[in-house]
């Protein structure tokens, strides 16, 4: 059987770096490592490799995202899918940017590695070919865009980083994983929900993300308002519930008309209007607040800032949040 034609971007992170023995810290090499281990990959596609940047993920920012979709749709037709490979620390950032803004149902994974190229138990090289080894899989089409680490295959929207340092760090808390890669081959187990696309021209829109805490005011919402920012997501307590403090903050941004998501700062469940306490879910609700459908905080984030480049109108931002 021919070999199918994958687009390997490199952008950088540990799955790129080596531990220099002297003193301890983890760099970025001239040569990206990755590229010297490619005799493996070889024999499981045809790779086409594309190096946009190389960047360990802190410094990813949406303009990164944005140049990684479009390179992703010039290759459209000429490859059967894609793997990225990324750090982990905004990695689930990326892959829900590019789940919800690349057209088609080409296969599209992102991997990463928590230990370096030379460091003991290297997770990078085995993560990359257990990616490849899912892009090539026919049951991958139309899944939307997968994370694959540590033997283990997760949708962009639930999937999260868990643990700083552990290779089973990346988890989907509130559904699990879609699939396993094992020796023998790849197995799908659950079908993801399909979601919303966004045509967007650029993403240069202000989103700022927030965490409530007990005892928290206005203060840091006096600050957000003296700024440019387009939209604000808040991690609220619990079911999605604010200290009344917050509430002066809150109606004078969307004086403002800056639209504002509501999450749970808990690791699972979705925020929900329940409690009609001063500050509590309902008033919010009441307010104008949008709750989200069980993203997590940096998520809400990517997809208000889609949204609002996608120009849509004000009333359609809480349909969407339902999806
Ligand atoms: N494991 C990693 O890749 C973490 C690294 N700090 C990064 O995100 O670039």
């Amino acid at each position: 059987m021919d070999k199918k034609k994958i687009l390997l971007i490199h952008t950088g992170g540990t799955i790129s770096m080596s531990e220099d023995v002297e003193t301890g810290a983890v760099l970025t090499n001239e040569e990206n490592p990755l590229t010297r281990q490619t005799k493996e990959l070889n024999e499981l596609a045809h790779l086409i490799v594309e190096e946009p940047f190389q960047l360990p993920s802190p410094h990813i920012t949406q303009k990164e995202m944005l140049i990684l979709r479009n390179l992703i749709h010039s290759y459209k037709d000429k490859v059967s899918g894609v793997v990225i490979t990324h750090g982990t620390d905004t990695l689930e950032e990326t892959a829900y940017f590019l789940d919800l803004t690349v057209k088609g149902s080409l296969p599209i994974v992102v991997t990463g590695a928590m230990r370096s190229s030379n460091e003991i138990g290297s997770d990078g090289l085995y993560n990359l070919i257990s990616s490849i080894r899912v892009a090539i899989c026919d049951e991958a089409d139309g899944k939307g865009v997968l994370v694959v680490l540590n033997d283990e295959i997760h949708t962009a929207e639930n999937v999260t980083k868990t643990h700083t340092s552990n290779v089973s760090t990346f988890q989907s808390p509130q559904y699990g994983p879609i699939g396993i890669v094992t020796k023998r081959g790849v197995l799908f187990h659950h079908l993801p929900v399909q979601h919303a696309h966004f045509e967007i021209e650029q993403a240069d829109k202000q989103v700022m993300l927030i965490k409530a805490h007990a005892g928290m005011d206005s203060t840091l919402l006096g600050a957000i308002a003296q700024t440019t920012c387009d939209g604000l997501v808040i991690e609220a307590l619990g079911q999605g519930n604010l200290p009344p403090a917050m509430l002066p903050g809150i109606k004078d941004l969307l004086a403002r008309k800056i639209p504002i998501i509501i999450v749970s700062r808990c690791f699972n469940g979705i925020a929900q209007d329940v409690y009609g306490y001063p500050g509590g879910g309902k008033e919010l609700k009441e307010l104008g607040l949008i709750f989200s459908n069980g993203l997590n905080g940096q998520k809400a984030r990517i997809k208000l800032l889609i949204a609002l480049e996608s120009r849509m109108p004000f009333e359609k931002l809480e349909e969407m949040f339902q999806l």
